[in-house]
């Protein structure tokens, strides 16, 4: 068994009037540390699935394991989302938004305050503890956003197209380090994108979704000469092109 373990997941959405089937009969698994990414076309379910392997609420069928454990409130708080906007509160510091989940959890502010210099220095913003969020670039508020979803500790990350509100340049810069800093604290996570190179240059295994109900299509292994590089590196490096080609096509091919 897999760290994460996704089994005959089936969910549907229900109306007063119709039942609307979005997912069927998904199965994976992911290990411990793994990165991995989801693709496919628009309304293929794949923030539905996010939501179920979170715990938001239960799929219609099947069943979601964390660490041969059954998901449920008990051990839901392994569990750490990032989305596209960085839904920092505008009336509390930098330091404090990082540091808000810990205040829920535990009461030693002390140590709060060294997780949270620790995590703004780990991403490259030592001095902006007590700035507020509109001090802050974009790209700045979403790497405080990484921070804050760090500092509680989850084994694994959600990462539901946190990069898609930013300039280029930002984006691939807080790809590399989403990427490095996820290695270091050896977390498993699971990107959401619609971009294919972001996909390719950040994950170790691609999973392409197709719609209409949403089911698992195919799963893309990334070369490891590819693995072993910083995002940034991977696009510049000739397999890459190759990999696209592939996953591209077989994107198109779904219609
Ligand atoms: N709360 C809901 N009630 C009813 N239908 C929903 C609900 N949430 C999502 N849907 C529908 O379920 C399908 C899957 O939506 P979901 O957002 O999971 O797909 P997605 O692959 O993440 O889409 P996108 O790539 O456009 O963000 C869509 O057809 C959507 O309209």
């Amino acid at each position: 068994m897999g760290f994460l373990e996704l089994e005959h997941i089936h969910h549907s959405y229900y109306s007063s009037t119709q039942a609307k089937e979005v997912l069927r009969d998904i199965n994976l698994t992911i290990q411990e540390g793994e990165f991995v990414s989801f693709i496919g076309p628009s309304g293929c379910g794949k923030t539905t699935l996010l939501s179920i392997i979170a715990g938001l609420f239960p799929s219609t069928e099947g069943k979601v394991f964390i660490d041969k454990e059954e998901i449920s409130p008990h051990n839901q708080s392994l569990i750490g989302y990032m989305l596209q906007q960085d839904y920092l509160f505008p009336w509390k510091t930098i330091e404090e938004n990082v540091t808000i989940g810990l205040k829920i959890i535990e009461r030693n502010k002390k140590s709060h305050k060294v997780t949270a210099n620790a995590l703004l220095q780990e991403i490259g913003l030592p001095h902006v503890g007590s700035y507020y969020p509109r001090e802050l670039s974009g790209g700045m508020r979403q790497r405080v956003a990484l921070a804050r979803t760090l500092a509680v500790n989850p084994k694994i990350l959600l990462l539901d197209e946190p990069f898609s509100a930013l300039d280029y340049q930002s984006k691939l810069k807080l790809e590399d380090l989403v990427v490095e800093t996820l290695k270091a604290y050896h977390k498993t996570a699971i990107l959401v994108t619609h971009d294919i190179g972001e996909a390719i240059a950040m994950s170790e295994r691609v999973f392409l979704f197709s719609a209409n109900p949403g089911t698992l299509h195919r799963v893309f292994e990334i070369p490891t000469e590819l693995q072993e590089l910083s995002p940034f590196d991977v696009r510049q490096h000739p397999a890459y092109s190759e990999v696209f080609q592939t996953i591209w096509k077989e994107l198109e091919s779904l219609g």
